[in-house]
């Protein structure tokens, strides 16, 4: 263990292999960080990967009684992080596991864990440990929905997990500051924010607000370099890249309706794209001319095909422009499919192909969860009848939709 600021240890493992990690071979390797703070009561942030789990536990427990844990915060649920949870939890009897509510469920499957050693936190919360104080900060989706943040008041450090790291293994330095030149570790840094947070962008500028509000002196992620010196320059580029994005997008909604249903849809996904500050075209296709549609969306930078289903096909005329779509330049143009059905909605699947024939960039649920690990996405959109009772997901989809154009 080295210490890193007064009561504050690594306790990580620097994992030099090629290692395969979220379908890439990571070729400088990558380090596990754990961090154990001694104070009058103990904490350990995070622990290492799963195949290190037993080796971890066995050199903490040489560090430590582990009786005499206290806690054991999981900022992420990830087993390249939480893998030494289950052995430690065993050995660590007394320790409370502190987590989001949306981790506990996750962590009692992975672990077999029992509930009543979950302690629950929400933003703000914090926890004494004598002179010191955790205090903790809710981060959804980065990288995924149940993550967090854990700041050490009095040292004035962050501890948050994936977010600021690096696939860097290094078995001699630790932190930047012991490095000949601090930049060089930029390039990685920037690779990882690009492979692992970038598909969240939407979710890094409320974090950046977060972390803009606490007094940062040092940053303790949970892979690669800590990050001790010059902080701001590493939440500025977070801050650039999450700013970066197409301006003034204009987004075209195309539908058919019998009875308002599918209609209703195409304003709710509306009202949600105008709140992304799009500029928004809604058009029934019954009422337009075929030309007149084809020039609108050559002109959209994505398209929006909604369609309710009439003895299994496609009711009205938009089949008659979804045709047309192989004529036109829209390649790679974002488009989704929606629509609202009684029983079997074969309709939106019809769109759907017909926008993949024309080689749109179509969005699925499975690209949504292969790039941003969101499993309640649903592409096609399909909603049974009324879309009132599923606003919840009609926003989620517009919202996904939005960051397909704008990035
Ligand atoms: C004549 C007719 C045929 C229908 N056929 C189907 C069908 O084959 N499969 C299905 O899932 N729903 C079917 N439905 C249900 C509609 O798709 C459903 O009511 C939908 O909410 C209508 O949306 P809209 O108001 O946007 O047209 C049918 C409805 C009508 C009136």
């Amino acid at each position: 263990m080295r210490e890193i600021a007064d009561k504050v240890y690594w306790a990580g493992k620097v994992d030099d292999r090629k290692v395969p990690f979220h379908r890439l071979i990571l070729e400088k390797g990558t380090s596990y960080n754990a961090y154990l703070i001694k104070d009058e009561k103990t904490a350990l942030i995070d622990t290492v990967d799963m195949l290190y789990g037993k080796e971890f536990v066995d050199s903490l427990g040489s560090e430590m009684d582990l009786l005499a844990l206290d806690y054991i915060i999981v900022n992420h649920t990830e087993p390249d992080h939480s893998g030494a949870l289950g052995a430690l939890a065993r050995k660590a009897k007394n320790a409370r596991i502190v987590c989001t509510a949306y981790a506990v469920y996750e962590l009692m499957e992975m672990y077999k864990i029992d509930k009543e050693r979950f302690l629950v936190v929400r933003t703000g919360d914090e926890i004494s440990l004598g002179e010191k104080t955790l205090v903790f900060h809710e981060t959804p989706f980065l990288h995924t929905e149940e993550t967090m943040v854990t700041y050490l008041k009095e040292e004035k450090i962050l501890f948050p997990c994936d977010i600021f790291s690096t696939h860097v293994a290094d078995n001699d330095a630790l932190s930047v500051s012991e490095l000949e030149d601090a930049d060089s570790i930029l390039e990685d840094f920037k690779v990882y924010y690009k492979l692992i947070m970038d598909p969240h962008r939407r979710y890094v500028l409320p974090m950046i607000d977060v972390v803009k509000k606490l007094d940062i002196e040092m940053i303790a992620p949970s892979h690669g370099y800590i990050l001790d010196q010059n902080v701001e320059k590493y939440i500025g580029i977070y801050e650039e890249n999450a700013l970066e994005s197409k301006e003034n997008v204009k987004a075209l909604i195309l539908f058919n309706t019998m009875s308002g249903n599918t209609k209703k849809m195409a304003r709710m996904l509306e009202n949600e794209l105008l709140e992304h500050g799009f500029e928004v075209e809604s058009t029934n296709t019954e009422k337009a001319e075929l030309e007149e549609v084809l020039t609108k969306i050559q002109y959209a930078d994505g398209v929006l095909f909604g369609t309710s289903t009439k003895y299994a096909d496609i009711p009205g005329n938009l089949e008659a422009i979804l045709k047309e779509l192989k004529e036109l330049e829209v390649e790679g143009k974002p488009a989704a499919a929606f629509g609202s059905y009684g029983w079997s909605g074969e309709a939106v699947e019809v769109v759907q192909d017909y926008l993949t024939g024309a080689g749109m960039k179509a969005l699925r649920s499975s690209d949504v969860i292969k790039s941003t690990g969101m499993s309640n996405v649903e592409f096609p959109l399909r909603v049974r009848f009324n879309p009132e009772n599923s606003t919840k997901e009609i926003k989620l989809a517009a919202s996904v939709f939005a960051d397909a154009i704008r990035f």
